[in-house]
């Protein structure tokens, strides 16, 4: 059996420095201390010595700025939560330089003025013993422990002895109270208690794409953003110069997530949502769902790639140079088969039209060397940049832009024929054509999915930038073409995939990772499932989970490590009183500690704005940080997926499923619904429930 954690806190506050815990609290205090110094150096740096120029000095400031922020010591943040003492001293180059047996690990690296560590980051490779170490296998682990902490104090330790053949498997107390913890405020990191399967993900290598199934409440985001942690930190050299992002599904969700990673000192990666990275153009119109779903099909991206290449024309004429009193004649066939050669090479269109001149340069060069003349690269650039050539390359391989392309391609009927011919049936191009064109590129009704197909034509045209690494959350509504769009950021780099294909609720949603991965251009990534729950209690998910046959049959239901009792409460209310019922509920609801999330149709947003409004109930937007005073959120359905509070109310169920355009994807979305609550989950409904819910 582990140690039974010590909390005995008065007794110990006076204890003589022999006691384990004040020995700790030694260690933790000689640790802040020396955080503190190694912020005190960095705030010393004199850089006007080391920076040439006004640009370097710029640059190196920002670096010591950034330095200073992450070595803050954020007074509720532990600075080790863990330790391990080994049997057999470690080599110190995977312990950040520190040999020997006992190790201290914390959210960051911390060492002494002799620059001994005294704190081992997570993320080193002595840490990983402390994830993934069992009693099967010690991996020479003697004793393990795990402190406790109240309001930044150091109040509780926790030993198992790993090598102890005697002592048996018991849960961890300590990790069960950082489960049950209230979920008041911004996300949290997980950093004290990632779970061995979780571990093995957020340590894969670098160079390989991960892509993770798991059901609501298994760690995917929390693994995700741990993943970027652990690669800043094993490859940072590499990844700060490409740069790494998080992909979220909306603005509140990633205002929810955006803490975790400054927490655990990373302050570079960037987050965006997909639209957020295609926005070559402003977004002010909406597609029907079939309208959508053909543009962020992938044959979209053949239509695309047609249009593009549909100016390339081959000449008829020769090109004729005139050079002092010389003619330089390229006949139209020796052009036909350079432009044919530049279209039949992999490269974008713009470099490709980049090229042209100096390949028609090249033959004229030719011309002149067989006319006895010894030109040069200066004759060769000029000739390259004279106008006879300049009007040849336009009338043949003429610039394209992207937005103009794609608003003609919805716009003219016959140019979407001549591109989609054989790709889109005549109905299909039908449905993705605008109604009203707009006057202009600027007022034409772009949609979100036209945003994507312009992001595709520049990228035919030039190539996007690849990122070191990119973590894309909530995958499995993507589209194709938003998949493509994610995968050309990380074209050369690396991606996490996460998601719950039993979530996924655009009418495009994923049906199978394989296929999303293809489409991300990653089919050789590793497909991980994740199958333990952390938020949602067992009764709740049992409940929820009666709806998977019809969402996504395949998946098996996900386990639970939260066996709260009496945590679901189903209520059927009059029509007229169900309102006043919800109200109810959220005040139940709100008489425990944290946060309550007042779940409801979009539709039916609006009464619930005037009702809590009427009855002097604040209540806050998704994404806004929940407070110890303000501690009810007002959620639409359709923003519910990936956040989570304490308690759920939950507002008419059939009204959910109704909301959507078709009933798989209305009981995706009440999954979703369901699957928030962290303690308790209040169902209230009038109408009758549906019926997989019986
Ligand atoms: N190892 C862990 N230790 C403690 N808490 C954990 C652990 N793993 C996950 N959690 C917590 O469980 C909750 C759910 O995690 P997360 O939001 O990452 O799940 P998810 O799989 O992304 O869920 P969803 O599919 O609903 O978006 C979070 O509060 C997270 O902090």
């Amino acid at each position: 059996m582990p140690s039974p954690a010590t909390t005995d806190t008065a007794a110990l506050a006076s204890a003589p420095a022999t006691d384990p815990l004040q020995r700790e609290r030694d260690h933790l205090a000689s640790s802040r201390a020396a955080l503190r110094a190694m912020r005190e150096d960095a705030q010393a740096l004199d850089i006007s010595d080391v920076a040439g120029s006004w640009v370097t000095a710029e640059v190196l400031r920002k670096q010591v700025e950034r330095r200073i922020a992450a070595l803050a010591d954020l007074a509720h943040t532990p600075l080790f939560f863990g330790r391990l003492d080994f049997l057999h001293a470690v080599c110190d180059d995977a312990s950040e330089g520190a040999g020997g047996e006992r190790f201290y690990i914390g959210r960051r690296h911390v060492h002494d003025a002799e620059g001994d560590p005294m704190v081992i980051d997570w993320r080193a490779p002595v840490s990983q013993t402390f994830y993934r170490a069992s009693r099967k296998d010690p991996m020479d682990i003697g004793k393990r422990r795990r402190f406790g902490y109240t309001g930044g104090e150091l109040t509780a330790y926790e030993d198992e002895n790993l090598s102890d053949p005697a002592e048996l498997e018991s849960a961890s107390a300590l990790l069960a109270a950082e489960i049950e913890k209230p979920r008041v405020g911004p996300m949290r990191d997980i950093v004290a208690t990632i779970q061995p399967e979780q571990d093995e993900i957020v340590r894969a290598e670098v160079t390989g794409t991960v892509c993770v199934q798991g059901a609501p409440g298994t760690g995917k985001t929390a693994v995700g953003l741990h993943r970027v942690a652990y690669l800043l930190y094993a490859h940072r050299e590499r990844l700060a110069k490409s740069g790494t992002l998080v992909i979220g599904p909306n603005a509140s969700f990633l205002s929810y997530i955006e803490q975790v990673l400054p927490a655990l000192g990373e302050l570079d990666v960037a987050q965006a949502t997909v639209q957020e990275l295609v926005r070559h153009v402003e977004v002010r119109g909406t597609d029907s769902a079939e309208a959508a779903r053909i543009k962020g099909d992938a044959r979209m991206a053949q239509v695309l790639r047609r249009a593009v290449r549909s100016g390339i024309t081959l000449p008829t004429e020769p090109c004729v140079v005139v050079r002092g009193s010389r003619r330089w004649r390229v006949p139209a066939h020796e052009l036909v088969e350079i432009i044919e050669e530049l279209a039949s090479r992999e490269i974008r269109y713009g470099a490709a039209m980049e090229a042209l001149p100096q390949r028609i340069s090249h033959a004229v060069l030719l011309k002149m060397e067989q006319g006895g003349e010894a030109p040069d690269d200066r004759v060769q650039d000029a000739v390259a940049r004279s106008r006879e050539v300049k009007t040849m390359v336009k009338a043949c391989w003429p610039p394209v832009d992207p937005a103009k392309l794609v608003h003609r391609l919805l716009t003219d009927a016959e140019f979407l024929q001549a591109c989609a011919d054989g790709i889109l049936d005549a109905d299909e191009q039908a449905a993705i054509r605008w109604a009203k064109p707009g006057r202009s590129l600027k007022t034409a009704p772009w949609t979100a999915a036209d945003a994507v197909l312009v992001d595709e034509a520049t990228d035919l045209v030039h190539r996007t930038p690849s990122l070191g690494h990119v973590v894309l959350d909530e995958a499995q509504d993507l589209s194709p073409m938003q998949y493509r769009a994610v995968g050309r950021r990380c074209s050369t780099g690396s991606a996490t995939v996460l998601g719950d294909l039993a979530q996924g609720t655009t009418p495009w949603a994923t049906g199978s990772w394989p296929e999303a991965l293809h489409h991300l251009g990653k089919s050789g990534a590793h497909i991980e499932e994740l199958t333990t729950g952390f938020r949602v209690p067992e009764e709740v998910i049992a409940y929820a989970s009666r709806l998977l046959p019809a969402i996504a049959p395949g998946l098996a239901p996900a386990t639970s490590i939260r066996a709260a009792v009496d945590s679901l409460t189903i209520r059927q209310a009059a029509e007229e009183e169900l309102v006043e019922e919800v109200l109810r509920a959220c005040h139940e609801a709100l008489a425990h500690e944290g946060s309550t999330g007042l779940i409801a149709a979009d539709a039916r947003l609006p009464l619930f704005e005037a009702a809590l409004t009427e009855a002097g109930l604040d209540y806050l937007t998704p994404g806004t940080e929940t407070t110890a005073q303000s501690r009810l959120t007002l959620v639409p359905a359709s923003l519910a997926k990936g956040l989570e509070y304490d308690y759920v109310v939950l507002d008419e169920p059939a009204a959910v499923v109704a909301g959507e355009p078709d009933r798989r994807t209305g009981l995706r979305r009440l999954y979703v619904s369901l699957t928030r609550p962290v303690s308790g989950l209040t169902v209230l409904h009038a109408q009758p429930l549906p019926s997989e819910l019986d």
